[in-house]
């Protein structure tokens, strides 16, 4: 298989090989037990085997739904918060045109983003700019009882309604949540809207190769067969038998514990293209939910670069040394272009004159990477052939499968996130919610 690579010696000064192999019955013994189901959240294991177990009739149904959506709306919202639209969104952006909502002959339809905050002034203007457009829903909600896209879902169905009736809106508005319970099955089923299920055991942040990434990806006309291909050859190359020498995201767990055991705390997960920017954001929310409990876990930061070189760059350099960075490398652009010669040389870049602007961006990538190895900063490369369908799914089957086995290196339940729970308690008592009468008292005394 042409594979996604991990290169680790930019490590060496602060991790040995040796150690790094000391990790070995350690890593393949938490590997295992996501196999197996042995260790604490084995509930919630359902995506170890989502790509090989994808059957032709549920990509069928997939796609049908998308290209459903695809005719009748030239805007398609996608409803939801965290795992239930960061995995789409990562996707999307990483393979569209990065000037997509502005191209005029479109074959695609534009995806707009909701219920992933409450600003007001952000719905207000999603709402007044979706009253011009044939636009659809896509609902997306595990629980079926997160404030913040059922507020927005409130909203835009309501528009909907009102600007094409009740008949064609459910046509335009497909919901994607649990298979019995929850607000929103319960919507959907008075409603008739289309359903996709979210399978019980596969939790939010390990949800995009479900219904939940699927159907926004494919209809953003992206191949989500391909995508699903990816994931399940690394789904092949990192089973419960695989030994640690070649098991990818083994060994990338591996090394981040090893180097959270030296101090340091913080991972800052970098990329050398504007497309990855939120490829960052949904491991964000994956690394953050999974390992940040019980007083213990790395910080998932990231960093777009080399933009942020002119900002957080000095504090990557030579600020406190808790830090190491694992750089997202995409060795061949899909385009080519070249740097033109200037008659007056003004900026003095003639010597790059014919250059390709990649190759620039590659100098500026090793330029970092030395700069930052010598300065303390330990750097994990994992390089990606191309931004294709086919490497985006490798890559997140890897960073689940590394997510899982860190988790239980760490010694921690990878697959809950109880301290969510906190601000929304807060929340509701501020706002009063009916059924929390004490807690509206109690906290408003300490106000
Ligand atoms: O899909 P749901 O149930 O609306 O949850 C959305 C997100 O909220 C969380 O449950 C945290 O509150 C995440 O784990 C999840 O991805």
């Amino acid at each position: 298989m042409d594979t996604i690579k991990l290169v680790i010696n930019h490590v060496y000064d602060f991790v040995s090989e040796k150690e790094i192999l000391q990790q070995a019955d350690n890593a393949t013994a938490a590997n295992k037990a996501l196999h197996d189901g042995t260790r604490a959240g084995n509930d919630f294991l359902g995506w170890v085997n989502l790509p090989s177990s994808v059957t032709e009739d549920f990509i069928r149904d997939i796609e049908d739904t998308a290209t459903a959506l695809r005719t009748r709306c030239d805007v398609v919202v996608v409803v939801g918060i965290g795992g239930s639209y960061l995995g789409a969104k990562a996707v999307i952006d990483a393979l569209s045109n990065s000037f997509d909502w502005l191209q005029h002959e479109r074959k695609d339809p534009v995806i707009l983003y909701a219920g992933n905050n409450i600003g007001e002034d952000y719905l207000h203007e999603l709402t007044e700019y979706l009253k011009k457009r044939q636009f659809g829903i896509i609902n997306i909600s595990k629980s079926g009882t997160t404030t913040e896209p059922a507020i927005a879902f409130r909203l835009l169905k309501d528009l909907l309604v009102g600007k094409v009736g009740k008949e064609e809106a459910c046509r335009r508005i497909v919901a994607i949540t649990d298979a019995s319970k929850g607000a929103l099955r319960t919507l959907a089923g008075t409603e008739g809207y289309k359903t996709f299920v979210i399978p019980d055991d596969v939790g939010g942040r390990y949800s995009v190769l479900t219904p939940v990434g699927l159907l926004p990806i494919a209809v953003a006309g992206i191949n989500i067969r391909e995508l699903l291909r990816g994931a399940k050859d690394m789904e092949e190359a990192t089973g419960a038998n695989t030994s640690y020498e070649v098991n990818l995201p083994a060994i990338y767990a591996a090394i981040r514990n090893e180097l959270y055991r030296k101090g340091k705390k913080i991972e800052i997960l970098a990329n050398y293209n504007p497309k990855l920017h939120y490829f960052a954001e949904w491991w964000k929310q994956l690394y953050g939910e999974s390992e940040g409990k019980e007083g213990k876990g790395i910080f998932p930061a990231a960093v777009d670069f080399t933009t942020d070189l002119h900002s957080m760059g000095q504090w990557i350099q030579e600020g406190e040394r808790t830090i190491f960075e694992t750089v997202l490398s995409v060795k061949e652009p899909k385009e080519n272009v070249k740097i033109p010669h200037d008659e007056a040389n003004l900026d003095g870049l003639n010597f790059l004159k014919g250059k390709r602007v990649d190759e620039v961006n590659k100098m500026a990538e090793l330029g970092t990477l030395i700069a930052h190895v010598d300065g303390g900063v330990p750097n994990i490369l994992i390089e990606i052939p191309k931004l294709s369908e086919y490497y985006i799914g490798q890559l997140i089957y890897f960073f689940e499968k590394a997510c899982g086995i860190s988790g239980y290196m760490l010694d921690v339940n990878p697959f809950n996130q109880p301290g969510v729970e906190a601000y929304k308690r807060n929340m509701f008592a501020l706002l009063e919610k009916p059924g929390y009468e004490a807690e509206t008292k109690a906290i408003k005394e300490r106000l």
